[in-house]
């Protein structure tokens, strides 16, 4: 029977996740939840207190003999002791572990004996035992003054799975087997089973029992994203992995992962992971004894680490390969895509802009003109004849025709204007920045080549075509839209139709409109 009144912290905790009502109402339940016996609460009662002393918690343990025996041989291990000096009484003892490591011994101890250990247990104890010595020697580089509290979080961090596994029985029988599930994936089975995973679950429990809320709070936060911020939190949450690596059927690949994750966060890449293996190498064996536990075979920690060094070059390297190719695969996506692009907007036969893509640059020009006070020409174009043409050599010639004369086009117009087929006969420049006379000299120039120059040939014969053209620009004539500047230089154009073909109208200018 416990003497002691347990202070319940929970209320003080924050919970990642809160905890689902059916589950604590299940836990609250369950007759095996693991409960400390009272040397342990009366630990965490002097914890509790203002000015807990070394002494008072030999004065606590000395009741319980078993425990006694079990801290000083903890304290005379190569772990504790720096000098060769034995201690022999409870109270040197805990003097030699320092309060955070009495009350993670006590508590571990107190639940170990409390609970027959099977396999299972024993594995999950062995984790969370190598989890504490990874995390108390991360802690001595990255926040030495907190490694005691960092160790003994590390230590308890699991005790949500034996709250779990002892409330539900029957899911346990998939979900807590000695086929091990990694870490993470277990926690990602146990939110969805319960809402919540053993992280939340533990610190809960741990409350409960009245553990110090900061312990309690670093239980939960043993599995929340890494925190570079939190030096402490961090330890515990790397520690995690390591352990993981340690029992891990292929140590060197687990390895590689936590390698990965001590490039990734500050301050974590300065630690040598060869002496921290190392160390918990020569720690483990005492530590497991003193909770009378087998330690697994000890690893040879040179070779793993090669090993798992020429594992992460091969890695990257087939990382890198695959990244490579994906940049081919994304460049010939986009190469296609404007390939899909550049046809959607062009005239087939021709090769110039299509009538669509016209009118959305004529728009967009058009606004931009509105909006700095700029000023831009069309110039509208029709094959003179040119049904004649068809009839008397046919559409293929037609074709070639079109063709060749588009090719000219393309020729005489300057970076920045745009030459477009209008549709069959039809062809539009639009030429920014410049004015109706500009426009001129230019259209005199299609007229010039289109003398010189024949668009085909038919046996032999040259074939000259002449052109109508429409001029309209900006400034001539108060347009309110792109349609309206179009309409004038159509006008123009046909102007010329109805008055001999072969010739240049620009709007405004006499008998042009
Ligand atoms: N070969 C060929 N002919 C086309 C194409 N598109 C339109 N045409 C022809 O172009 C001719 C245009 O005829 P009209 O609109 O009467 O014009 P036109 O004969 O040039 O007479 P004017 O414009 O008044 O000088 C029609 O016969 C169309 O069939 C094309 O892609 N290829």
């Amino acid at each position: 029977m416990q003497v002691i009144q347990v202070k319940d912290n929970s209320k003080d905790l924050v919970l990642v996740t809160e905890l689902p009502p059916f589950l604590v109402a299940d836990l609250i339940k369950c007759p095996s939840l693991p409960t400390l016996p009272s040397v342990a609460i009366k630990i965490l009662k002097i914890a509790r207190s203002e000015n807990p002393s070394v002494n008072d918690y030999a004065n606590a343990i000395e009741h319980d003999p078993a425990l006694t025996m079990r801290i000083i041989t903890l304290a005379n291990s190569a772990f504790f002791s720096r000098t060769p000096t034995r201690v022999s009484a409870c109270s040197e003892a805990t003097a030699r572990l320092g309060l955070d490591t009495t009350l993670a011994a006590v508590m571990s101890f107190s639940l170990l004996q409390n609970k027959g250990i099977d396999a299972y247990y024993q594995r999950v104890w062995m984790r969370s035992i190598i989890a504490s010595l990874a995390a108390r020697q991360l802690a001595i580089n990255l926040c030495p003054d907190m490694a005691g509290q960092v160790f003994t979080a590390s230590l308890l961090q699991d005790i949500g799975i034996i709250a779990l596994r002892e409330t539900y029985p029957k899911d346990s029988n998939t979900l807590y087997t000695e086929e091990a599930l990694s870490h993470r994936q277990l926690s990602e089975s146990e939110q969805r089973l319960f809402g919540c995973d053993h992280s939340q679950v533990g610190a809960w429990l741990a409350a409960k029992w009245g553990v110090p809320v900061a312990l309690a709070q670093r239980i939960c936060d043993s599995h929340s994203e890494y925190d570079i911020a939190s030096p402490d939190k961090l330890c515990v949450q790397l520690s995690g992995p390591i352990a993981d690596a340690w029992l891990s059927s292929h140590p060197a690949q687990s390895l590689v992962t936590v390698i990965r994750e001590f490039e990734t966060y500050q301050g974590a890449h300065t630690i040598s992971l060869r002496l921290l293996l190392e160390n918990i190498k020569q720690q483990l064996p005492a530590l497991a004894d003193m909770l009378q536990m087998v330690a697994p075979p000890l690893l040879d920690n040179e070779s793993l680490l090669s090993e798992a060094q020429q594992l992460l070059f091969k890695q990257t390297l087939q990382l890198n390969a695959r990244l490579e190719s994906q940049q081919a695969e994304l460049a010939s996506l986009r190469q296609r895509q404007d390939e899909l692009e550049e046809r959607s907007r062009t005239d087939r036969l021709t090769g110039l802009a299509n009538r669509a893509w016209l009118e959305e640059q004529l728009q967009k020009r058009f606004l931009l003109c509105q909006e700095q006070s700029l000023i831009m020409s069309v110039v509208f174009i029709d094959l003179d004849h040119f049904k004649k043409l068809n009839d008397k050599y046919g559409h293929q010639l037609g074709d070639q025709v079109l063709e060749r004369f588009g090719k000219a086009l393309q020729a005489l117009i300057r970076e920045g204007d745009l030459a477009g087929r209008w549709g069959g006969e039809e062809f539009l420049v639009i030429l920014p920045d410049e004015d109706a006379r500009a426009a001129q000299v230019f259209a005199k120039r299609i007229a010039q080549r289109l003398e010189k120059t024949p668009m085909a040939h038919n046996a032999q014969e040259p074939i000259h075509v002449s052109v109508s053209i429409g001029i309209a620009c900006l400034d001539d004539g108060g347009f309110g839209s792109a349609d309206e500047l179009i309409d004038a230089a159509d006008k123009c154009m046909y102007f010329i139709k109805r008055t001999g073909r072969g010739g240049i109208a620009v709007y405004g200018e006499r008998g042009a409109q």
